[in-house]
């Protein structure tokens, strides 16, 4: 019998659905571990940080949170973000903190239509659509620079500056990793996207990082687009894409666009790397918490579940990653859906399909 791997996980569900989700994938992981006769364990423990924690300490993580976590293997994270406290001070508190403490550069999120799933997009029906968006993850528009001046100008009178950070080494490492990212796919592509005719300063250095850095990769094709006109090819020509990278706030945007595009926020993956493995990765579903339906057990789990794949691929386990894919894409094409895109399924019942779908 071979060696059990095993892997140690910091589940961090967050606020509103993250709770949901985050026990759907735990439990879709449990399942393949209790398959896997013995060849593959996961250890959990949970950290109850987010909104409510904040109401009870002042704190949206503990003050030694990074510490806590540190030597996981992986965290796994739900959502962050409630009514209950400003927007901008709960994703600082945790999830910006979590990302930018560890150094989690590559935010990867892939853009996948699961058959099954009714797409808004029209080319969906005759073209096989699979890109993935590349977010860079520590500087940019969330640099967090800048200040707001009530007291001097008064009332109706307040400046508030918010300036973005583009180092050449942070374009240059995420370029390279969307190249790098390129190279494994059946389209050998990049598109950048920047807003460079507008923002002269730190879009122009990203724009000519992308060509200095293209001329490394002669196999791989290249494009630059703007990110106003890379909404609009999202939606017209996204036969088009493979690898898509784009600074933190643009390739947000249109990582929401790519998995409405999909059928859903809720089916949407993504996974926070470290790529030089210093520190623990990051892996959560793009949505956020969800509030609207929130506690009601009829969120989709899918996007988490697919978080969880791109987890075990970062443990080095392909063929287990893929099998999760798999039972994504089985349960999907079942039928059994949640409200979000068209089914009447909860998130118990898309969990138990999925973990049915698990086995070969
Ligand atoms: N990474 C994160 O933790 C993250 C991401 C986005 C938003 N947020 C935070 O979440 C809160 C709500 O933000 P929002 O409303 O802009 O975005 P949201 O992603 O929470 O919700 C947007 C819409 O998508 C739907 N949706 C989201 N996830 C779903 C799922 N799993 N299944 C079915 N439908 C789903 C919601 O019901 C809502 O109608 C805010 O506090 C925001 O700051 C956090
Ligand atoms: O941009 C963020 O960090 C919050 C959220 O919108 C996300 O996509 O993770
Ligand atoms: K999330
Ligand atoms: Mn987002």
């Amino acid at each position: 019998m071979s060696q059990t791997r095993h892997f140690h996980i910091a589940a961090i569900p967050g606020d509103g659905v993250g709770g949901e989700v985050v026990e759907a994938g735990r439990h879709v992981l449990d399942a393949l571990a209790a398959a896997s006769h013995g060849t593959l364990a996961f250890t959990w423990r949970e950290f109850p940080w987010g909104s409510d924690h904040y109401a009870r300490t002042g704190r949206m993580l503990d003050e030694d949170g990074l510490d806590q976590v540190r030597d996981f293997d992986a965290l796994y994270f739900g959502a962050v973000g409630w009514p209950t406290v400003p927007d901008h001070v709960s994703l600082w508190g945790l999830r910006l903190r979590l990302c930018q403490g560890f150094d989690q550069w590559a935010n990867v999120r892939p853009v996948r239509f699961p058959p099954g799933v009714t797409s808004p997009l029209r080319r969906a029906d005759t073209a096989e659509l699979d890109w993935v968006v590349v977010r860079e993850n520590s500087e940019g528009e969330y640099g967090g620079f800048g200040g707001r001046n009530f007291a001097a100008r008064g009332r109706g009178g307040e400046v508030a500056v918010q300036s973005a950070v583009f180092t050449e080494v942070g374009c240059e490492r995420i370029i390279r990793f969307a190249f790098d990212l390129a190279r494994t796919r059946t389209r050998r592509k990049v598109s950048s996207v920047t807003k460079s005719n507008a923002q002269q300063y730190g879009m122009v250095l990203w724009d000519e990082v992308f060509t200095r850095v293209a001329a490394d990769y002669p196999d791989v094709a290249t494009e630059s687009v703007l990110v106003d006109a890379m909404a609009a090819k999202f939606v017209l020509r996204p036969e088009d894409l493979s690898v898509v990278v784009a600074s933190n706030l643009n390739a947000d945007i249109l990582s929401d666009l790519g998995s409405a595009l999909a059928g859903s926020l809720g089916l949407a993956a993504s996974a926070n790397l470290n790529p030089e493995r210093r520190y623990p990765s990051m892996f959560e579903p793009v949505h956020g918490s969800a509030p609207d339906i929130a506690g009601k057990g009829v969120c989709n789990p899918i996007g988490a579940v697919g978080s969880a794949a791109l987890m075990l691929e970062h443990f080095g386990l392909a063929a287990e990653a893929e099998r999760v894919q798999r039972a994504i894409r089985t349960t999907c094409a079942q039928g059994v859906l949640t409200a979000d895109v068209g089914g009447g399924a909860t998130t118990k019942d898309v969990t138990a399909a999925l973990i049915d779908n698990l086995a070969d």
